[in-house]
């Protein structure tokens, strides 16, 4: 069934979604809207949107919920400089894939006598480099590492484990690590200055120069697109420079949340995403989700749909409240959702998530 593309959509296009409509894309906001009206087995529950926008619009009122989260971590850069831009495009590079098929093959990372899972592996790994006098970050370091360079950079301090994808890891770092030298004087600080303070530039620019990061799919006739490497790019850049300087971006609340395999746990566990009966037994048999399959496309773009209708719940419950002036993003309920589920993670594991070998989330 091939749908009309106007006839679902209200189309808010601006300049630099331009690319999207001549190449027939959607972007990952109107992609979110057109998978969840089509979705036949992942269903958005308007009680589930209200409850947790209540919950949202209180974290934001009381400060819970706000742009410092990124900062406060230890892993993270603590300074609001150029080397921090690249540390996070570095990061955000290799920032997928970190799930292992069970508990005792988990890739860890031990840093300051903590040991350190998924993601932040990866960023005990990068400080774990940068002490050893590794210039990690450096893209003139990393268009040319080896696998084995790599593979002792990111080694694992759990014997039994090993970092998964590591060639796809080092085939991305080439690729990205190449165009930054050949075209951006080495830094992707330079992409950033290209964007003038627009986020949807800066996606435009990211998935057009970047092939790694483009996170699309086909779905009912339509090419749609996640994105999701790319906006976590660009939020944690917004964040680690609390939106002023090289983060400002007058158009962020456009930028949807991340859609990995931890929030659509969450999403279900408030109530905020069903799965069909056959979809739950699927992905508790824990048999692997192919990247782009039916599936996993309605997962990530109702994820996508579901954190933007409790952003608008979440803005009008706070005007009702006479707070209009407290902004609410999807980037922020993102990370609400993302870090609470590393907070309950005991409690979330009896919700099963996607697993799929993709070097997109
Ligand atoms: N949607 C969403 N996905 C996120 C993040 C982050 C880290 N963001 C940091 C920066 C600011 C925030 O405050 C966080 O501290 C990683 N991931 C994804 O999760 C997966 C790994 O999960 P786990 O096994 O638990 O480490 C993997 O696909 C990874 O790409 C996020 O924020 N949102």
């Amino acid at each position: 069934m091939v749908v009309k593309l106007n006839q679902v959509l209200g189309l808010h296009t601006t300049l630099s979604t331009l690319r999207h409509l001549e190449m027939n894309i959607l972007t990952p906001k109107q992609s979110g809207e057109f998978i969840s009206k089509f979705a036949k087995n992942v269903f958005i529950l308007p009680d589930g949107i209200k409850k947790l926008a209540n919950e949202v619009a209180e974290g934001i009122k009381n400060k819970q919920i706000c742009i410092d989260g990124f900062s406060q971590h230890e892993l993270h850069p603590q300074k609001a400089d150029e080397s921090s831009v690249d540390w996070i495009f570095f990061v955000d590079t290799l920032n997928f894939c970190f799930w292992s098929a069970n508990e005792n093959t988990k890739w860890e990372v031990i840093w300051n006598g903590k040991t350190h899972t998924g993601y932040f592996a990866l960023c005990a790994s990068v400080r774990r480099a940068l002490q050893d006098g590794i210039p990690v970050t450096d893209p003139k370091f990393y268009s040319q590492v080896t696998s084995a360079e790599l593979d002792h950079i990111l080694r694992s301090d759990n014997p039994n484990a090993k970092v998964p994808l590591l060639e796809d890891r080092v085939t991305c770092l080439h690729q990205v690590g190449k165009i930054l030298m050949e075209k951006y004087m080495g830094s992707f600080v330079m992409c950033l200055k290209e964007c003038n303070n627009s986020a949807q530039n800066l996606l435009q620019l990211i998935v057009q120069e970047f092939p790694c990061f483009r996170d699309e799919a086909d779905f009912q006739g339509h090419r749609v697109a996640i994105y999701k490497r790319a906006q976590i790019l660009i939020g944690d850049i917004w964040a680690c420079f609390r939106g002023e300087g090289l983060g400002h971006f007058s158009d962020i609340d456009t930028i949807t949340m991340f859609a990995d395999y931890r929030v659509p746990q969450v999403l279900v566990h408030y109530g905020v995403l069903k799965y069909s009966d056959e979809l739950m037994e699927l992905l508790k048999s824990d048999k692997l989700l192919e990247n782009g399959s039916e599936n996993e496309v309605e997962i990530r773009g109702c994820s996508i749909q579901a954190v933007d209708l409790v952003a608008d719940e979440a803005r009008k419950l706070l005007k009702s409240q006479g707070h209009s002036d407290l902004i609410v993003s999807s980037i922020l309920i993102d990370h609400f959702l993302w870090d609470y589920r590393r907070k309950h993670a005991a409690m979330l594991e009896l919700i099963p998530f996607h697993k799929t070998m993709s070097i997109f989330y």
